[in-house]
């Protein structure tokens, strides 16, 4: 029996790549868990602090601001993290420097082959989860692109969050493989990138819902 999503029976979902307020009040108003803000400057989601605190603020209690970095500095980490709950670590950090700021954080790990995700769990003991997202050479993430599920041990010290080219397709079927924590969604859910499609969220949580139920 999977249990990654630890017996809550609620699938979390998180949009990440947000870039503009009325895709922050969308997915606010449709239910989204968490809502991710890209803070690594490679990314066509980037986006600077300025526009970060405008966004967040829109952002009510219970909600959780997430902040994704790829190597960042550690200046860079401090400057945002005052309007992040949760940072999210996409690159080569090791476990120290995930933990250097005192703050919850999580571990994006690419799923490239011979990857030791039990190891990897054991490494990030630290991380509130590991999230987990294709393996695309030279690229951090946000590839659009899906991974074998199956590869996925059947029981992992940490709640996995799973990415990686999910859609409102094939959300259902990536719940019932892997039974997940939590979801995690951006190229899936958009008309370009960095700017969602309110119907394609909508269908999003629609469909992780029906596979709950
Ligand atoms: O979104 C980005 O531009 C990005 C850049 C660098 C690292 C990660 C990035 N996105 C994250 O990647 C996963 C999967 O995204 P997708 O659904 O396949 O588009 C997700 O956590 C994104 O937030």
């Amino acid at each position: 029996m999977l249990d990654h999503a630890m017996s809550t029976g609620r699938t979390r979902v998180k949009f990440c790549g947000l870039t503009r307020p009325e895709d922050v009040d969308a997915a606010v108003a449709l239910g989204a868990d968490a809502l991710g803000f890209v803070l690594w400057p490679g990314s066509k989601r980037a986006i600077e602090l300025d526009r970060l605190a405008a966004l967040v603020a829109r952002v009510p209690a219970f909600v959780t601001r997430v902040g994704l970095f790829v190597d960042p500095e550690p200046e860079w980490v401090e400057r945002a993290a005052e309007h992040l709950d949760l940072l999210q670590f996409h690159g080569d950090e090791s476990p120290s420097r995930c933990a250097a700021s005192g703050r919850p954080w999580i571990k994006a790990l690419r799923m490239r082959d011979g990857l030791d995700l039990d190891g990897a769990a054991e490494d990030y003991a630290g991380a509130r989860a590991l999230l987990l997202d294709a393996y695309r050479p030279g690229v951090p993430g946000g590839t659009g692109e899906t991974f074998d599920w199956s590869r996925i041990p059947a029981t992992l010290a940490k709640p996995v969050i799973l990415a990686g080219g999910l859609t409102p397709a094939n959300v259902a079927e990536a719940i019932a493989t892997v039974a997940p924590f939590a979801v995690d969604v951006s190229g899936g859910i958009e008309a370009a990138p960095g700017r969602k499609d309110v119907a394609a969220m909508t269908a999003f949580l629609d469909a992780v819902r029906l596979a709950d139920a």
